[in-house]
């Protein structure tokens, strides 16, 4: 088990405190493990065990405590038992108790005990969970392994392996923790990736949302998998659906779309007009949550490389908390906004994200290769049109360095690596 300092040093400022840790994310992503490492923290400070709880409730032994009562006298005995100790109550797969969020507020106040709660995020969205837990929580979002968490996890593994040669495993199979079981060999891994995906499809998508269609879901959402960081419309989806025989009202494209960002399975950027701010309805691009999934659905993470480079840097903008949208029209302007962009469809144009975090904002190119000059001009002139102070990236490949005119060229790799420096 490798730790995970990305989520750690963010969670550690509220242990102990009076305020609901919950820790969300797609299915698999490694959400139970986090709460191991917070346990494994507090053992190391010295809470004994006995001031634990820890109840995972998708396990068949502990059926019962779906319901919150037989749930409530557990935790009361527990309690009860610590004589006033401070306790630590990790309460796993939250979601299968009944009415859970009427439960936990009330266990929090009545004992005084330090929670945290796991669950994928299509379950904390509802308006019931809305009304008891506001002000009285921290959510804390887990993804995929990092590019570095994976190199740590080789490395940990004794694989002896240059940068390059982690990097084309990655790019292709991403960062599900549990691949390195399977020792990332493709036939397992996609298999193990399929599954991932028909459950978040079935449980977090069909079963919650109670879509009657579910077989329309299946073709539609291979076809958002296939097209990650392309400009996107309903209308558009509903007419290139249509040549394939495939009849989708526009409600339905955006309905399934919105369903797949609450199951943390697609995440949007919306398109920003850089001079003005204003919102490009409509033309948003979409990430998926882990590149291998695309390459276990749809295949080809290599043929699209370029695709696929853009969604790893998104997803790394995502998990050190940056908020991120495609930038159009940068043409002589100056930058107060907020938030990431992406791309627009006429090439000198567009920035593909324009990140934010507080005061903090960076504009980033992502580009498999700058092979060429008109390539070189299309990717670092949006750039230099920008007037601004904050800092512009060209992410590529390349080995050679590009940097120039005040825009930094870094290869994709090296800035993944650096990352925890970049953009904490
Ligand atoms: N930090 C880590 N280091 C090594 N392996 C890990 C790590 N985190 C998770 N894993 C492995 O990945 C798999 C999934 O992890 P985990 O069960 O914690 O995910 P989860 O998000 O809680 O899953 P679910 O959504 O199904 O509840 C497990 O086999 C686990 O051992």
């Amino acid at each position: 088990m490798i730790e995970r300092p990305l989520y750690l040093d963010r969670i550690r400022p509220f242990i102990g405190k009076p305020i609901i840790k919950i820790v969300t994310g797609v299915r698999r992503s490694g959400k139970s493990t986090l709460l191991q490492l917070v346990r494994a923290e507090l053992h190391s400070q010295g809470v004994p065990e006995e001031c634990m709880l820890d109840i995972n409730l998708e396990v068949y032994a502990n059926r019962h405590l779906k319901n919150p009562n037989l749930l409530y006298e557990q935790v009361k005995a527990w309690a009860d038992s610590l004589g006033g100790e401070q306790g630590y109550l990790f309460l796993d797969e939250i979601q299968e108790v009944e009415s859970w969020e009427q439960l936990v507020p009330g266990l929090q106040t009545e004992f005084l005990v330090d929670i945290y709660l796991t669950g994928s995020n299509a379950h904390f969205l509802s308006g019931e969970f809305a009304t008891y837990l506001s002000g009285r929580y921290v959510e804390f979002e887990v993804f995929p392994f990092s590019f570095s968490e994976f190199v740590r996890l080789r490395a940990d593994d004794g694989v002896v392996e240059s940068m390059d040669e982690a990097f084309d495993i990655y790019r292709v199979l991403g960062g599900f923790p549990f691949l390195s079981y399977l020792g990332y060999a493709p036939d397992p891994c996609r298999e193990y990736l399929l599954s991932i995906y028909d459950t978040v499809v079935l449980k977090d998508m069909v079963e919650r949302e109670s879509i009657k269609d579910a077989s329309l879901l299946g073709e539609l959402l291979p076809f958002l998998i296939a097209n990650v960081g392309h400009t996107f419309s309903g209308r558009s989806i509903e007419r290139m659906l249509e040549g394939e025989n495939i009849s989708i009202s526009i409600g339905s494209v955006l309905k399934y779309v919105q369903v797949a960002c609450d199951a943390n399975l697609l995440y949007r950027a919306s398109r920003v007009d850089v001079m003005s701010k204003k919102v490009f309805k409509s033309q948003e691009k979409y990430y998926l949550v882990d590149q291998g999934l695309r390459e276990a659905v749809y295949g080809n993470n290599d043929r699209n490389i370029d695709q696929v480079l853009e969604n790893i840097v998104f997803l790394e903008l995502l998990r050190y908390g940056w908020s991120v949208t495609v930038g159009d029209k940068p043409m002589s302007t100056s930058d107060n906004g907020k938030n990431l962009s992406v791309k627009s469809d006429s090439p000198s144009r567009e920035i593909d994200f324009i990140a934010s975090k507080g005061s903090r904002k960076l504009y980033l190119q992502v580009c498999y290769l700058l092979a060429d000059e008109s390539t070189i001009e299309r990717e670092l002139k949006p750039l230099e049109e920008l007037r601004s102070d904050y800092p512009k990236y060209v992410l590529s490949l390349d080995e050679v360095d590009r940097s120039q005119k005040g825009i930094i060229h870094r290869d994709i790799r090296a800035f993944l690596l650096d990352s925890h420096n970049l953009l904490r």
